[in-house]
């Protein structure tokens, strides 16, 4: 499998300014492979994505703050992820992905490495299998130390998935919105289904990320913004952000950084939407030690 590149190297400035101390909730990074392989069983070979380009690209686009979700390429191998976390200087977590056997005390050095959720991924083009009964196991086990779960699934399968999202014993955050199909427009019938889900769990999360997947349009993400604003409005406490740098898959039609970030006040219109998005729910799963006072309890 020949290397690829999904990022582009000097991604414009965003016009837009994210507030002070905001959380970029959903990035990746690559290897470097020469330390830290990928896994066998990975479906690509991206070029090594480092903390350092990471960091850079952070400043660059006006961010304070990382989540690094493990990505599919490294298994279940989480070194990747923990080094980029350690190189951050407090200002990166984590999100782990797990095997089901894994015991107590490797939990407790994920968690001292910054780690506070685990990801179960439902991509068949991603990974051979999801098993929904060994992610129960995982769920509970981690449910103790104060984590959530992060889920990435397509729209198709959200159905079958409701009874097993109803098992899991802590927060659950839906990454990318579950891949609604944005074409069906505001009132489609798979962002419908979807807020119906949140309407119906209150412990159910989502990243209102993945424009540039998302949007059959591309930039500015006119339909992305008219579907998904919505969703920002009506669930302003459960919603997170990310980039997802460095777009894993995303040979073809390779988004430019700047303009992502430029679709946040437009889907956040007013600055407490923004805030709520970018910092105080990200500050809830991932750094809640900062958090005081009863309004951000
Ligand atoms: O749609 C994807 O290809 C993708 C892949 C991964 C991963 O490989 O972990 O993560 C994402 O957030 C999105």
């Amino acid at each position: 499998m020949s290397r690829t590149q999904t990022w582009v190297d000097a991604p414009s400035k965003p016009h837009w300014t994210p507030p002070p101390g905001a959380v970029d909730a959903h990035v990746h990074v690559f290897g470097p492979e020469a330390q830290f392989p990928f896994s066998p069983k990975a479906k690509y070979h991206p070029e090594d994505a480092t903390p350092e380009m990471l960091f850079a690209l952070r400043d660059h686009l006006g961010f304070s703050r990382n989540v690094i979700v493990q990505a599919s390429c490294h298994g279940t191998d989480n070194e990747a992820t923990l080094n980029g976390i350690a190189k951050s200087n407090g200002r990166a977590r984590g999100v782990a992905v797990v095997d089901p056997d894994i015991g107590l005390d490797d939990l407790k050095t994920l968690h001292a490495g910054g780690i506070r959720g685990v990801r179960f991924n439902f991509l068949k083009r991603l990974v051979d299998n999801a098993p929904k009964d060994k992610f129960l196991e995982i769920a509970k086990k981690i449910a103790p130390l104060g984590w959530h779960v992060v889920v990435y699934f397509e729209a198709d399968i959200l159905e079958e998935l409701v009874p097993f999202l109803e098992a899991i014993p802590t927060i659950v955050v839906v990454d990318h919105l579950g891949r609604p199909d944005i074409a069906q427009g505001p009132d489609g019938a798979d962002i419908t289904r979807f807020k119906q889900l949140l309407d119906e769990h209150p412990t159910i999360w989502t990243k209102v990320s993945g424009a540039e997947r998302l949007s059959p349009m591309g930039p500015p993400f006119d339909d992305f913004v008219e579907v998904i604003r919505p969703v920002v409005e009506r669930y302003p406490d459960r919603v997170l952000w990310g980039t997802d740098w460095p777009h894993p898959n995303m040979e073809h039609r390779i988004p430019d950084d700047g303009t992502l970030v430029d679709v946040i006040p437009r889907i956040a219109p007013t600055a407490e939407l923004q805030r709520k998005l970018l910092i105080d729910n990200p500050e809830r799963l991932y750094w809640p030690e900062r958090l005081s006072g009863n309004e951000r309890a």
